[in-house]
């Protein structure tokens, strides 16, 4: 039996350190191209979000997409700034994070990604989640993607550094990147695509 061909699929992103990590965590078996297009995102729940930026992208490019929107939600904000983090982290940055949990115990805290895939223009996305349960920390490690340094997830057991401070290749076996993807490759074989 002849070896299949790399899927090929276009990720629209404007996010070069997410890229990487998609690539990195696809590997050789899906042959990934970059789109880069800043897509407008709507407010409302993380689904709604996600399905929306898929459907914006899959029109813009007129074919399959693949989208990804990433969320860092406080328990104690009851799940604030979830979709929101992008500008929260702009205008407040590591510092400003930390001190929104001064007066609450709960430093608990989970990053939540969402994929978005989509056929083509005329189909609804369909999405897959993936989860890291951990806490907020005063900034810790190299300062290259977002907020991985205030960010250290419950995972590998006993972990004590944040995501900046982990080699990447621990970030990308426990992260909630690594877990959503997992169910979209797990899609994509499933559909022989
Ligand atoms: O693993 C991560 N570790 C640390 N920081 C992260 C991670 N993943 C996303 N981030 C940051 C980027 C942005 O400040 C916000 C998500 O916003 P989000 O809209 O999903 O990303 P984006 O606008 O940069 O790229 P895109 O063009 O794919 O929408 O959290
Ligand atoms: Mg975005």
């Amino acid at each position: 039996m002849a070896t299949k061909k790399p899927t090929k699929l276009v990720f629209v992103t404007g996010n070069s350190n997410k890229l990487k990590e998609v690539q990195t965590i696809l590997g050789s078996t899906v042959n990934l191209i970059n789109h880069k297009l800043d897509l407008a995102e709507i407010q409302g729940t993380t689904q709604e979000i996600s399905v929306e930026k898929c459907r914006k992208a899959s029109i813009a490019l007129n074919g399959p997409v693949i989208t990804e929107d990433t969320c860092l939600c406080f328990n104690a904000l009851k799940g604030l700034p979830g979709p929101y983090i992008k500008w929260f982290l702009d205008k407040l940055e590591h510092d400003g994070l930390n001190k929104l949990l001064v007066g609450f115990e709960d430093k608990s805290a989970y990053a939540l990604c969402t994929f978005a895939y989509s056929s083509g223009p005329d189909s609804e996305p369909i999405l897959f989640e993936g989860r890291t349960d951990g806490k907020i920390v005063p900034a810790r490690g190299p300062k290259d993607f977002g907020w991985d340094p205030i960010f250290q997830p419950d995972e590998p057991v006993g972990n004590d550094q944040t995501y900046a401070e982990m080699l990447k290749s621990t970030k990308n076996s426990i992260s909630h990147r690594y877990k959503a993807l997992k169910k979209l490759k797990e899609f994509l074989t499933s559909q022989n695509i």
